[in-house]
Order: structure tokens, then C-alpha cells, then sequence
């Protein structure tokens, strides 16, 4: 029997899925957990319903839901004044790779690290920072986008990857008197949302009997091949840790496992959401599931709050925040220095001052040439240069000023940009006063309303932008995708060709052996039987024949050769009445003995005749009685005998006349009248 924690029937709105699964999983990464979120299931089944929902609102699902939660929470009126830096992510794993669904071009593939406290991460993925869940819709909107699905019989739009959007939260806890928190703690929370591909069972060496149950065919099966991969991968893991016997836990097998590394068994607070179809067809399907879900529950994770990391993005924001603001209250001028704030005002301009100045001063001249004819002349040229003198000094007292004004302002100006600095960034870092909610003050709910906007126009241009670089980046990969199915496809026809050519090679060599044997055994017949004089002569009058494809014996007289006329001249001539051509060399040498030309007789007996009785000598009639078994014709039954020859050699004449004729047969008879075959040198012998 399975048990599970909730189960979820078909009448089950978004909203009570949510609260038994998401909910408290988002609690918990607002104080500094991680957590994860992973719908798992057969085709079909509704995992991505689960995660995203429909578009009615009632139908959200975890994935807007969680970010209503906590933006909630961070605009909420509980007690405690915190700054939050929220940051999206999305990816996909898609046949093993790792794409980033925020990049610009996110068929690129990612590489898989594990930092130096065993954290696993996509290199290079994109972190937006977002700042209201309408934000954060839009960025997943735009990951949506660019997530590869494809059709299958069981699922107009399956997802043909696992795709991983992730919410980063950073916390800095008691910000000191209305500033952000400098010295305060920092909590970390991540949360992991999954939406896995289908987990129909569809190994290689079925593929065609599921071929017929998901439609899917070409891309289709190499991608679940792949998605099979992850998702065997994922059980093993699952496995792993339950059974708890080995240390080892095959993490490293896919990308998926990888990244998840920590949702498993590590420290993250986890949901996994079962989806199972009640159509009994799938009925095999289902029970798999219910099996792989009642494992994974067995599962025992480690999960602790992540306080103060080192690479907190919020303490980096904090640091620079206080470091502007030094600088600000360094850049502030003196209240009593004419140049600072309505100084300006006061300060008159050099050149009007030094014409004041030197206009008092002939002014105190001509009223000193007035009075000149009163008083003596000696006195009137002490007050003009006295005048003169004081003028100079005014002068270089405005240039000192006109100086003075100009720093002014530069100063004044780097101190708006620090100022201007200071806001952005504290723009970034959502803010929750304590004791203070954002809803009960209407101007504060404007201004967020205003920002938001502002955030939402910014975020759909980055969208349009994006969508405009996408339509590029797809024409391009089209065609690139169209390149590289014509390499493959020559690169195929290459590779066969060389198969086909060595295997042509091969057996050409097989063949060259073979005919290699046969020529070493006709060298060794004709070197053993053949005079090498004959060969010579064959290889003379051998000629190809161009036609047959075979070699030919040309007439001496047609072969051309020097030789020709003499191999004529010199072949025996036949005997007429010989049983064979013999030559008058032939007959010569084999009156001299030489075996080899006694034609077949070469063995000379002498005749077998059995010793003679005194009695057949005496008998004159013996001679007569061999006589006529000498002339004793094959076609005469029986052996006549001379009369009164009876009793020769022991025989009485019925004993002779009854000897079978075959006895007598088993010898040849070349010639008729002859008792055997022989030559004419042997019938002269
Ligand atoms: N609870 C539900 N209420 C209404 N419609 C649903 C529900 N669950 C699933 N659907 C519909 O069923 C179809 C398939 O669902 P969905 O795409 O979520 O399946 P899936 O498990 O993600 O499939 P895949 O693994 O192929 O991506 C969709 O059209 C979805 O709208």
C-alpha cells in the first residue's frame, strides 16, 4: 500500500493544491530555506497545468500563486523591518543541455559548476532582478516563450524539457533607523519551481511499441530517449537515498539530478507532486508513478536556514549604499559657505564686483579733484593712489570668488549623482517597514502602482527587444539548423562510403590472397612436371583474348614468333598403323632401351607357359591340343579338344570343355586373333 501526504482528486481547485503543497514550501524560503517544487507525472497528466495554470485567475497555478505569496509578504505589515532583493532565473534542461530561457540566445547550452560549498549552478544564467510579481510574471512570460515544446498524440503542447524557474530571495533583518541594514543578518532563500517533462516509460529498446502509445516519432523519440535518460536518472537518485545502504548517490548521471542535487536529500525543503491520469489505459503508467512519488517520500532531507552567505548580492547593495551615502555627507558644504545653497544668490559676479569697486574708488578720485581746488595739491595725489590701490585688491578678491563658485558647482553637481546613485539602488531593494503596511496608505499604494507601471513598461520593451533578436536568432537558426542537417547528411553518406570502400578493399585483398595461393601451386605443378623448355613455348604463343577475358593458345605459325617454324618442324609426325603418333626419334631411342619411349609396354615379361610333362612332349598329339587352345576363339562356347586328347595334362575332355569361359575373359584383347595388345616394338620383341 502507498501512502502519501495529501491526495488531490479531480474536483481539486488551484487553490487548495496550492495551499497543501506550495504554500508552506514559500513560507519557509522567505526565512532563509530553500525549497523545491516539482511536479511529477506521465504525459499529459497536467504538471504544467499544476505549475503555470490556466489563464482564468482561479485557475493560477503554484508557480503565480507563489509569487503573490511573497511579494505579500515582503509589502505585508508584520512586525520587523527587512529589505528584500528578489531575483528570477529560468532554465531548461532539453537533451542534456542546460539553456537559459532569459538569454538572448537560449539554444546556447550552459556548462553545470559546484561552487567551493558544493552548491550546483549553471554557469552564465541570467538573474533579473524583479521587484512585484507582475514583474515577475512578465519574466516568466518571456521564459515561457522559448521553452521547447512539441506535439504528441497524448499532449498538443508536451514539454519536451524540464524546466527549473527559480526565485531568489535575500533578506537583510534590522535596518538601522530607516536605512538599509548594514550590520543586520542576511537569509538566503531559493526556491526551485519544476516542471518536469512527461515520464512516460520509454526505453530504447520499446520505442515502437511506444511509438504507437504517445505518437511521438523522429525528434520526438530521441527527445524522450533523453528525457527517459534524466528521468531514470532522477529514480536512481531517488533510489539511492532511500535505500540508504550506499554512500554513493548517482547525482552525476544527468543535468537534471545535477541541479536538483540539493532539492534531494540535501538542504532544501521539497514537494514533489505526483500527476497521475485516471484513464485506464494508462493505468500502467500511474501505478509507476504512485510507486516512484511513495519512494521519493521516503526521502530525508537536511534543510537549514542560509544565513549570511559570503556572496549575498544584498550585503555587496548595502555596502555600496552606505559607501554613497558617506560620500554624500562628505560632498555636503558648510552651511555658512556663501557658494552652498542660496549662497548663490549673495555672490555677486567678479566682473560686476571689480567695476563696483573700481567705480567707488574714482568715485572717491573725483570727489578728492572736487575738493582740490580747496586743498592743497599734495593732498590730492595721496587719495588717488590710495583709490587705486584698494581697486586692485577688489579685483583679485572677485577672481578668488568667481574660483570659489566654480568648484561650487562642480561639487554640487557630483553630489546630485551620488544622491542619484543612492536612489537607484535603493530602488533595487525592496523595502518592509516595521509596523507599517504599504496597503493602508493610499499615496504609498499609488507610488507602488506608479513603479510598477514604470517596472512593467521596462520589462515589456526587454520582452520586445527580446522578441525581436528571437525572430533574428530563429530565421538564423533555421538556417543553421538547415546547414547542419546537410552536413549531417553528407557526413553520413561520407561515412558509408568509406565503409562501403573498405569492405571493397577487403575483399579485393582476400581475392588478391586467393589468386596469390592458386599462382604459387600452378608454379609448383609446372616446375615439377612441366619441362621448362614446354613452358616457355606456352608462354610464347599464350595471348590474351580481349573479348572472352581469357587467355588463348595462338598456332605456331599465327604466333609471329622467331621460333615459330622450328617448334613446326620439330613436332613428331604419327606412324601410320602405330597405336599412337610416334615420331622416327621416338622409335630410334626406344630401340635403345630408353624406358620412357617403350610406348605402355615398358615392362617386358616372358610368356607364363607352365612347365612341359614328358608327357605332353612325348605325345605328338599335345602339340596339337595347345594349338587349339591357342586358336580358341572368344565366340566358341566350349573348347574342342582333338579326339583321344582327353587325358592331356591330367584333364578329361568334359572337364575342359566345362571351364567357364570367364576365366579366360579378364584379359584384354587389343586386336582380334591376338592373344594381347601390344606396340609394334613390342610384337617385334
Ligand atoms: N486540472 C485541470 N483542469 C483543466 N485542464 C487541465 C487540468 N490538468 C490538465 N489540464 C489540461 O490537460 C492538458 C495537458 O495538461 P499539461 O500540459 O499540463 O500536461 P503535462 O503533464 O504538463 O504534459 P507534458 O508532460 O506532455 O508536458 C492541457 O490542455 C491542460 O490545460
Amino acid at each position: 500500500m502507498y501512502t502519501y501526504d495529501a491526495v488531490l482528486g479531480p474536483s481539486s481547485t488551484q487553490e487548495q493544491v496550492y495551499a497543501a503543497t506550495a504554500q508552506p514550501i514559500v513560507e519557509s524560503v522567505l526565512e532563509g530555506y530553500n525549497g523545491t517544487v516539482f511536479a511529477y507525472g506521465q504525459t499529459g497528466t497536467g504538471k504544467t497545468f499544476t505549475m503555470d495554470g490556466g489563464l482564468d485567475p482561479r485557475q493560477r497555478g503554484v508557480i503565480p500563486r507563489a509569487f503573490d505569496q511573497i511579494f505579500a509578504f515582503i509589502q505585508g505589515g508584520d512586525c520587523g523591518a527587512s529589505h528584500f532583493l528578489v531575483r528570477a532565473s529560468y532554465l531548461e534542461i532539453y537533451n542534456e543541455d542546460v539553456r537559459d530561457l532569459l538569454a538572448s540566445n537560449p539554444r546556447n547550452a550552459l556548462d553545470v559548476r559546484e561552487d567551493a560549498e558544493g552548491s550546483v549552478y549553471a554557469k552564465g544564467l541570467h538573474a533579473f532582478l524583479v521587484k512585484s510579481p507582475a514583474e515577475m510574471a512578465s519574466v516568466l512570460q518571456v521564459g515561457k516563450r522559448n521553452r521547447v515544446v512539441g506535439e504528441t498524440l497524448m499532449n498538443r503542447d508536451s514539454s519536451r524539457s524540464h524546466a527549473i524557474f527559480t526565485v531568489t530571495i535575500e533578506r537583510a533583518d534590522q535596518a538601522p533607523q530607516g536605512g538599509p541594514a548594514t550590520g543586520g543578518t542576511i537569509r538566503v532563500g531559493k526556491l526551485n519551481l519544476v516542471d518536469l517533462a512527461g515520464s512516460e516509460r520509454q526505453m530504447l529498446s520499446d520505442m515502437h511499441e511506444r511509438q504507437s502509445a504517445t505518437g511521438a516519432v523522429g525528434e520526438r523519440l530521441r527527445e524522450s530517449a533523453r528525457i527517459n535518460l534524466s528521468l531514470s536518472a532522477l529514480g536512481n537518485v531517488v533510489s539511492a537515498l532511500v535505500d540508504g545502504r550506499t554512500g554513493h548517490v548517482p547525482y552525476r548521471d544527468s543535468k537534471l539530478t545535477r541541479l536538483l542535487q540539493d532539492s534531494l536529500g540535501g538542504n532544501t525543503r521539497t514537494v514533489m507532486l505526483a500527476c497521475v491520469s485516471p484513464a485506464p489505459a494508462s493505468a500502467g503508467e500511474t501505478l509507476s508513478t504512485l510507486r516512484y512519488a511513495h519512494r521519493a517520500k521516503a526521502i530525508r532531507n537536511r534543510p537549514r536556514v542560509n544565513e549570511d552567505p559570503k556572496d549575498a548580492m544584498i550585503r555587496e547593495f548595502q555596502e555600496e549604499i552606505a559607501c554613497l551615502r558617506a560620500q554624500l555627507a562628505s560632498a555636503e558644504l558648510p552651511a555658512g559657505d556663501p557658494a552652498a545653497g542660496g549662497g548663490a544668490e549673495r555672490l555677486l559676479p567678479a566682473e560686476e564686483m571689480g567695476a563696483q569697486t573700481r567705480s567707488s574708488a574714482s568715485t572717491r578720485a573725483l570727489n578728492a579733484q572736487d575738493g582740490g581746488s580747496r586743498l592743497a595739491g599734495a593732498a590730492v595725489g595721496q587719495h588717488a593712489a590710495v583709490a587705486e590701490a584698494a581697486a586692485a585688491a577688489a579685483a583679485a578678491q572677485a577672481e578668488a570668488l568667481t574660483r570659489q563658485q566654480a568648484e561650487t558647482h562642480a561639487e554640487r553637481a557630483k553630489k546630485e549623482e551620488l544622491a542619484r546613485q543612492l536612489r537607484e539602488l535603493e530602488s533595487r531593494m525592496l523595502r518592509r517597514d516595521a509596523h507599517h503596511s504599504g496597503r493602508d496608505n493610499p499615496r504609498r499604494v499609488a507610488n507602488l502602482a506608479a513603479k510598477e507601471a514604470d517596472g512593467l513598461k521596462q520589462v515589456a520593451e526587454v520582452a520586445r527587444a527580446h522578441m525581436a533578436a528571437r525572430k533574428i536568432n530563429a530565421s538564423l537558426q533555421v538556417e543553421l539548423e538547415y546547414t547542419a542537417d546537410a552536413l549531417r547528411s553528407q557526413e553520413a553518406a561520407r561515412v558509408s562510403a568509406e565503409e562501403r570502400a573498405a569492405e571493397e578493399r577487403a575483399a579485393l585483398l582476400e581475392d588478391a590472397r586467393r589468386l596469390r595461393q592458386q599462382l604459387a601451386l600452378q608454379d609448383l605443378v609446372l616446375a615439377s612436371f612441366v619441362p621448362a623448355r614446354e613452358v616457355s613455348k606456352v608462354l610464347q604463343r599464350a595471348h590474351w583474348d580481349e573479348e572472352r577475358e581469357s587467355w588463348a593458345l595462338a598456332s605456331p605459325q599465327a604466333s609471329g614468333s622467331a621460333d615459330a617454324p622450328a617448334m613446326h618442324a620439330r613436332r613428331p609426325s604419327a606412324t601410320p598403323g602405330a597405336l599412337r603418333p610416334t615420331c622416327a626419334w621416338a622409335r630410334a631411342a626406344a630401340a635403345s632401351g630408353a624406358p620412357r619411349f617403350l610406348a605402355e609396354n615398358i615392362l617386358v615379361l616372358e610368356r607364363d607357359v607352365p612347365a612341359r610333362a614328358a608327357l605332353g612332349f612325348d605325345d605328338p598329339g599335345a602339340q596339337a591340343a595347345l594349338d587349339a587352345l591357342f586358336e580358341w576363339r572368344e565366340d566358341e562356347p566350349r573348347l574342342e579338344l582333338p579326339e583321344g586328347r582327353a587325358a592331356f595334362a591330367g584333364l578329361d575332355a568334359p572337364a575342359w570343355g566345362a571351364l567357364p569361359r570367364a576365366s579366360y575373359e579378364a584379359r584384354p584383347q587389343s586386336a582380334r586373333g591376338r592373344p594381347r595388345s601390344g606396340s609394334e616394338f613390342g610384337a617385334r620383341r
